[in-house]
């Protein structure tokens, strides 16, 4: 990291610290205790920071992430009594796709707007069902798993990452957009998506971005119209969009990029899933050797669980569109706060040995949300959250039935371009069950 860039940090934390002096003045309160330097100094941040910093200073602790002023929240139920009370002057940390289609994100949204979309698309996912089309997911996923199992490469992390990346956007680009895995306009979607966002979402959309996006909308707009005529029960979100007439650009807008978030976040999960499974010879062997498909299912979910909880969740992050008093503690208004999903996952007194991975800790337990919340707290939680864990369950069962997996290295967790992520030194070998 170079002089400047640590020059400009020091310069930006000074600033931001005055300004809440001041507004800690016109409040009579102060920021909440906690240490805000610039990841450009001292040692480099791994996944454990937050939760020393937690340990030290307490629940609620202030320090410098992302280049913002940031107060983290560790705790599921003081995070959702702090979201809930302060409502009002919050707003999700999220890209603003104002610029592109008219509402933004459903993310993004609140009041009146966040109430009617956020309802149109709880009714698009209802109508969806999975059931019945387990064997049309776990094709996609054999034929994608298939291609782990031979050529050079195979067991490198960045090949995995790169073939359930294909997997995660077959499924999406079918049961969100309705395009069929193998047609050709579910070859120029994934195209059009690679272009797009290639490793991720920009956090800014520039003019290229903008074109690009424009692309991915004619075909999109290509594929609701051949949806028109259709009578059979929709089969994809914009099918159902199409059926009842709700297409306006916000929803195409937002089809669009919940496709591209859902193939990333899936891939992301399901690296993690290898990863975890591959060392958990004896429960994959228990899952395949499981007469009763029920059980089979809830053992298979219970590993996607315990992947979330471990690996995938990680935090809400909101900014205060004023200054807020939350216990005591000033939160200056354009800072972050931080509810610290990740780090409440890990409290022993919530789950016993939290630093270990134990497949079936979901299985004949559950967890309320005040302990355990992977996809969100409030009414923004995950619409996604019944798919996560059916279609990730779904390549569990695969693993399990149909494949040998052997960890050959666990690797060095890495810090990826949004999460934590099996290290590029991971090894695992697939090969295929006789
Ligand atoms: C690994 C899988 C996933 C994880 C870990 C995840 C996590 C989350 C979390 C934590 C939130 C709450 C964000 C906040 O409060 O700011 C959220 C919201 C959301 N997720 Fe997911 N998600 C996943 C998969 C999906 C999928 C597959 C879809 C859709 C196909 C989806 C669609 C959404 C939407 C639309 C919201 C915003 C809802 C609203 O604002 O009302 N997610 N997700």
């Amino acid at each position: 990291m170079g002089a400047a860039k640590r020059h400009l940090d020091r310069f930006k934390i000074a600033s931001k610290i005055g300004q809440a002096r001041l507004q800690g003045m016109f409040t009579s309160s102060r920021l909440a205790p906690g240490s805000i330097i610039s990841e450009s100094t001292g040692s480099p941040r791994d996944q454990f920071h937050l939760l020393e910093l937690h340990r030290k200073y307490g629940d609620i602790f202030t320090t410098w992430s992302a280049g913002k002023l940031t107060t983290c929240i560790v705790g599921h139920e003081l995070g959702l009594r702090f979201l809930t009370e302060k409502k009002a002057k919050l707003r999700a940390a999220t890209i603003d796709m104002t610029p592109i289609f008219p509402e933004g994100f459903l993310r993004a949204m609140e009041g009146t707007t966040h109430v009617d979309y956020r309802r149109m698309f709880l009714a698009a996912f209802r109508a969806i069902s999975l059931e019945g089309r387990s064997s049309e997911f776990r094709a996609i996923l054999h034929g994608r798993l298939t291609e782990l199992t031979t050529g050079e490469g195979r067991l490198r992390s960045q090949t995995a990452a790169q073939i359930l990346k294909q997997a995660s956007t077959a499924l999406m680009l079918q049961l969100i957009l309705g395009a069929k895995d193998g047609s050709k306009i579910a070859g120029e979607l994934t195209d059009a998506y690679n272009a797009y966002a290639p490793n991720g979402m920009h956090i800014v959309i520039t003019p290229t971005e903008r074109a690009k996006y424009e692309r991915i909308k004619g075909l999109v707009l290509n594929l609701a119209d051949d949806l028109k005529g259709s009578e059979s029960p929709p089969s994809s979100l914009l099918e159902y969009m199409v059926r009842f007439q709700t297409l306006d650009d916000t929803v195409v807008g937002n089809l669009i990029h919940m496709t591209e978030f859902a193939r990333y976040d899936f891939h992301g999960l399901w690296r993690w899933i290898l990863l975890e499974t591959a060392g958990e010879e004896n429960y994959l062997n228990a899952i395949a050797d499981e007469p009763d498909a029920r059980r089979r299912e809830v053992m298979a979910k219970s590993a996607v669980s315990e992947t979330l909880r471990m690996q995938q969740s990680e935090f809400i992050l909101r900014t205060a569109i004023m200054p807020i008093i939350f216990e005591g503690f000033l939160i200056p208004r354009r800072s972050r706060v931080r509810i610290c999903i990740w780090e409440a996952h890990r409290d022993a007194n919530k789950f016993l040995d939290p630093d270990v991975f134990k497949p079936d800790r979901f299985v004949d337990k559950k967890f309320s949300s005040a302990s355990y919340a992977p996809l969100g707290l409030d009414h923004h939680r995950c619409l996604g959250a019944g798919w996560t864990l059916q279609l990730s369950g779904l390549l569990v069962e695969e693993l399990a039935e149909n494949f040998s997996v052997k960890l050959l290295n666990y690797g060095t967790v890495s810090r990826g371009h949004f999460h934590y992520e099996p290290g590029p030194d991971s090894q695992i070998s697939l090969t295929a069950r006789r």
